[in-house]
């Protein structure tokens, strides 16, 4: 199969959404759009960095890709509706396996009613992908990070630290057998869920500051309370966790859940008097919902995280966490 051969395999024979003018098949795509902003985000996943061959199969790899840029459409309160996918594509991986990626899109596209309406295909040493979403959201409904204000309730949807350990369960040379719910905790690194769901059912409240957790909750926080200019309070009791994340070392746990990041679940902020709005968003979209904290009204704020933990003092929960150019 050559590179115009599996273009045409991997074309899509009809389009989903409506305002679909030209897909795949010309020198560009075309849609059109009359009322409502138009959101585009791009994440790439790259071999030995976001995934080897060991932690991932081909269709988890494409899933994840996905869901991960549909993730930050979440987190600006969009709902998704194209994506374009550039791939470099190694000598060593057949085309079974490549297209057990694009199985993995199209399971995860599916499910969201997005269309893909171009990408690029080129070989390469490592197999990247770059993927590129775009989705749609009224103009009065963007969920900025520079939103947060004085007073807010800080919340989060899910449980946190699961990816990393079920990236620990898949990588470490400990038997998985010692562990419970193992096959949670690999599905939460393999197939993460976009919180679409709650994204759209918080759509009656006028104001939310919005966040998806990709490098860890203390980067995350830190984006909200630099993007705002507030302080955020943190209350390291509140943090939600799976009800078997307790059998990792102690150390483990703190760091997944603070730093570890592939969580994929909303951080934001909230007026107390929107509160049981967000409960019943929650309810209706059965995702888990836990407030976990508060925007100081103080005067002296300086766009802070600061973390409360029982019978010790509050400490400063720097912006550490995932950072590809650490070095
Ligand atoms: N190489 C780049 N060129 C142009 N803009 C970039 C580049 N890398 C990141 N950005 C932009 O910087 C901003 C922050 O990007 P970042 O990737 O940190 O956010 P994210 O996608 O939410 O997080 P993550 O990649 O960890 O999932 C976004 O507006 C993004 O489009
Ligand atoms: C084999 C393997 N090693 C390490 C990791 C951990 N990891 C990679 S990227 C990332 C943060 C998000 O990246 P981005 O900021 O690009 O969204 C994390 C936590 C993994 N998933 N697989
Ligand atoms: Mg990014
Ligand atoms: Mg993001
Ligand atoms: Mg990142």
């Amino acid at each position: 199969m050559d590179e115009f051969q599996f273009i045409k395999h991997i074309e899509q024979n009809f389009y989903r959404q409506s305002t679909i003018r030209k897909g795949t098949g010309d020198d560009a795509a075309v849609f059109t759009q009359n009322y409502q902003e138009t959101v585009v985000a791009k994440d790439m996943l790259v071999e030995n960095v976001h995934f080897s061959r060991k932690t991932m199969e081909p269709f988890h790899i494409g899933y994840k890709g996905l869901a991960a840029n549909i993730s930050d459409l979440a987190a600006m309160g969009a709902s998704p509706a194209f994506y374009l996918v550039g791939i470099s594509i190694p000598p060593n991986w057949s085309i079974k396996e490549i297209e057990d990626i694009y199985n993995g899109f199209k399971a995860i596209s599916n499910h969201y009613g997005m269309d893909l309406i171009g990408g690029d295909t080129v070989s390469g040493n490592e197999l990247v992908l770059s993927v590129t979403v775009i989705g749609f959201v009224n103009k009065n409904r963007i969920r900025y990070r520079h939103l947060a204000k004085d007073g807010d309730v800080v919340f989060v949807t899910g449980h946190l630290g699961d990816s990393q350990a079920g990236l620990h369960l898949l990588t470490s040379a400990t038997s998985m057998e010692r562990f419970n719910d193992v096959d949670y905790f690999i599905h939460r690194h393999r197939m993460p869920t976009p919180r679409v769901k709650f994204s759209k059912a918080i759509e009656t409240i006028p104001r939310v500051s919005l966040n998806d957790i990709s490098d860890g909750l203390a980067s995350e926080a830190n984006e909200i309370a630099e993007a705002s200019q507030v302080d955020i309070i943190i209350f390291d009791k509140k943090i939600p966790s799976h009800p078997s994340y307790n059998q990792f070392p102690l150390n483990d746990q703190k760091k997944w859940k603070y730093f570890g990041g592939e969580d994929f679940e909303l951080l934001g902020t909230v007026s107390p008097s929107d509160w049981s709005k967000l409960e019943e968003a929650a309810r209706i979209s059965d995702t888990r919902l836990s407030k976990i904290g508060y925007v100081s009204d103080k005067k002296d704020r300086s766009g802070r995280v600061y973390l409360e933990r029982t019978g010790q003092s509050r400490i400063q929960l720097k912006k550490e966490g995932y950072n590809h150019l650490s070095r």
